[in-house]
């Protein structure tokens, strides 16, 4: 089996997208069929991190880095794993992070990766950059479901009228929740570009959101911004847009936890994009415990970045995060399968946490405490 990024003594440049020796077979396999099926230039696209991958690599090996020290008979046979998130319920505490372009892995795109998600009862978070314009990605999920949760992801614009006219349409679409990433003021630096350079789109997929907007021609596409001037003051204004929960992704430093709690937000989702803006941010589950702290249970906090098991998702649980987002693991199942491909690696992720549950002797998700975690080889409670 290939090893990669998770395999202790990687070396960063080779066989950088091998996370295959620690994620669960049928994650693994499905991976391997999307690099088999995809452009080697959207392969990278999807695979790739900031700067050299270092925070790629440790995102995954943080949570290798912990254990959960099991409680025994607690009656467990019976277990309920559904959460109440901002906007949605869920059958299980995994949902979908927001990732651009899903056309590139699939020609369904984003369509297959809703009613996998409907599918599942579980959330899928649409990118501003979608590759399916969210009325018709909302549409697909109540298809299947129609109760379905979509939530919107958004890049605050330079211009307000643009971000504003955006928020109206995830409304009208019938999202349930906004997710305002703040990790991007700059775009990334990648090194896979190096040896694939981020050629145009393929003619037949743009990032759809983005048409017909304030200060464009009819019927033609804005950039995405990434814009450093964003500030806490932008934040403000947007609660002030909008009724539906605003979650903020991004958020790595605990004092930035408490000024989102203060600007109003209804949740946080801990990330730092999946190790793709700052290659020197700490990993997700690091930055985690001292984010729930400040936050003291005021509002949810979500984790991701390198979830890739269901003891991944049990120990995020343990330090203390509502649910965890999964990004790359659901474009690998659409590009190796459509539809089919992305409900096997949240049923998989299901399967699997709902056994680390029971190890556990969890009966719900409260069961999943702190005092459960250990660090690796020290013995230390968390
Ligand atoms: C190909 C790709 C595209 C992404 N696009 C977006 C995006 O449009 N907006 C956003 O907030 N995050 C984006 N992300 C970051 C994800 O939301 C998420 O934070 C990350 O993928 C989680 O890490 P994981 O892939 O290890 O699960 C993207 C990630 C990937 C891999
Ligand atoms: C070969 C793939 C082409 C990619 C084209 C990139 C165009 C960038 C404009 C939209 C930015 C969307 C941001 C997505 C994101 O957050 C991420 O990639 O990470």
């Amino acid at each position: 089996m290939e090893q990669g990024e998770g395999a202790p003594g990687a070396v960063a440049g080779e066989d950088r997208d091998g996370e295959g020796w620690r994620v669960i077979p049928a994650l693994e396999r499905l991976r391997q069929r999307a690099k088999d099926v995809l452009e080697p230039v959207h392969y990278d696209y999807f695979a790739g991190g900031a700067g050299e991958e270092v925070v790629l690599g440790e995102n995954p090996r943080a949570y290798d880095r912990l254990a959960l020290r099991p409680r025994i008979l607690r009656g467990c046979a019976k277990r309920d794993l559904s959460v109440e998130l901002p906007g949605a319920r869920a059958s299980m505490p995994v949902f979908i992070s927001p990732t651009a372009f899903h056309k590139l892995a699939h020609p369904d795109g984003e369509l297959a990766t809703a009613r996998a998600a409907a599918a599942a009862g579980t959330v899928l978070t649409s990118s501003m950059a979608a590759s399916v314009p969210i009325a018709e990605v909302t549409a697909a999920a109540r298809e299947v479901d129609r109760d379905a949760a979509v939530w919107f992801q958004i890049y605050l614009q330079n211009s307000r009228e643009v971000t504003a006219c955006l928020v109206r349409r995830a409304e009208e679409a019938g999202c349930s929740a906004f997710v305002v990433t703040v990790d991007s003021p700059v775009f990334a630096r990648r090194a896979r570009e190096r040896t694939h350079p981020f050629s145009d789109l393929p003619p037949d997929i743009a990032a759809e959101n983005m048409r017909d907007l304030p200060g464009s021609e009819p019927g033609a596409l804005s950039d995405v911004e990434m814009s450093p001037e964003v500030s806490w003051e932008y934040v403000a204004w947007l609660r002030e847009q909008t009724a539906l929960p605003v979650v903020l992704k991004g958020v790595l430093h605990p004092d930035d936890a408490v000024l989102a709690v203060d600007a109003g937000v209804d949740g946080l989702l801990v990330s730092n994009h999946g190790g793709r803006q700052f290659d020197a941010a700490p990993a997700a589950a690091e930055a985690l415990p001292s984010i729930v702290d400040a936050v003291d249970g005021r509002i949810p906090v979500l984790v991701d970045g390198g979830v890739r098991r269901g003891g991944d998702v049990a120990k995020a649980l343990a330090l203390g995060a509502r649910a965890v987002g999964v990004g790359r693991p659901v474009l690998w199942g659409l590009a190796a399968d459509g539809e089919n491909g992305v409900r096997e690696v949240l049923e998989a992720l299901r399967a699997e946490f709902d056994h680390a549950l029971t190890l556990c002797g969890g009966r719900g998700l409260a069961d999943l405490t702190r005092d459960l975690v250990v660090v690796r080889g020290s013995g230390a409670a968390w």
